[in-house]
């Protein structure tokens, strides 16, 4: 199988954009994230694949909280600063944050936000996937999402 194959195929599914949150012993991270899933509701537990080559794998594999947050319609600018080369202070400057119990970074302006400890990690192939129990969560009043399509950033907002 190569690679672009599933590379393009991958392209096909939409998935939601979250900005994935670190702080603790080795200090303040952050990445966007499209491999995100819901595993469990009892606990409440969801997972995040992580590749190890990224700047931001030192500090995640250190720390044992992380926030999860998905992002909403017209929140693309965000994505784009933490998916790339941008240094940690600029990421995180900007927009505005908070902590709830595990003190991991809260974008207030979040779609959903999901604070957890990580409970669990595997290394498949060159990611790490984390296990994370959800200890507190914080949606927003209006539903709407980012999705991520065929490369490209889609807005959905529910019908009024
Ligand atoms: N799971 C991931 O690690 C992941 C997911 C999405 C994007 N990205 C990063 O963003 C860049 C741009 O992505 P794009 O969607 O515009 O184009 P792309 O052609 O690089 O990727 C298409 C799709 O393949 C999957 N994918 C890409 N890189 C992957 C990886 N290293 N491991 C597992 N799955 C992967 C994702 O579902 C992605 O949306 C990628 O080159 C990659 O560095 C990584
Ligand atoms: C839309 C989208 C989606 C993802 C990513 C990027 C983008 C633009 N990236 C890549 C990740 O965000 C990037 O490697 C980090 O920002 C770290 O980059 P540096 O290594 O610091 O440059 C990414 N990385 C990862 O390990 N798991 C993932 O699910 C995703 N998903």
């Amino acid at each position: 199988m190569d690679k672009t194959d599933f590379r393009d195929a991958m392209a096909r599914l939409g998935a939601a954009v979250n900005i994935v949150t670190t702080d603790g012993p080795a200090g303040r991270a952050g990445f966007t994230a499209t491999a995100v899933c819901s595993v469990t509701d009892d606990p409440p537990t969801l997972l995040v694949c992580l590749n190890r080559g990224a700047s931001v794998y030192p500090v995640f594999a250190a720390n044992d909280a992380l926030c999860v947050n998905a992002l909403g319609a017209g929140q693309q600018a965000v994505s784009g600063l933490f998916g790339g080369k941008t240094p940690m202070a600029e990421r995180f400057a900007g927009v505005a944050w908070h902590a709830e119990s595990t003190g991991a970074p809260v974008l207030d302006d979040a779609a959903v936000s999901f604070d957890c400890r990580v409970v669990r990690r595997t290394e498949v192939g060159t990611h790490d996937v984390l296990f994370c129990e959800v200890q507190s969560l914080a949606a927003h009043a209006e539903p709407h999402a980012l999705v991520y399509f065929g490369r490209a950033y889609h807005e959905l907002r529910l019908a009024p």
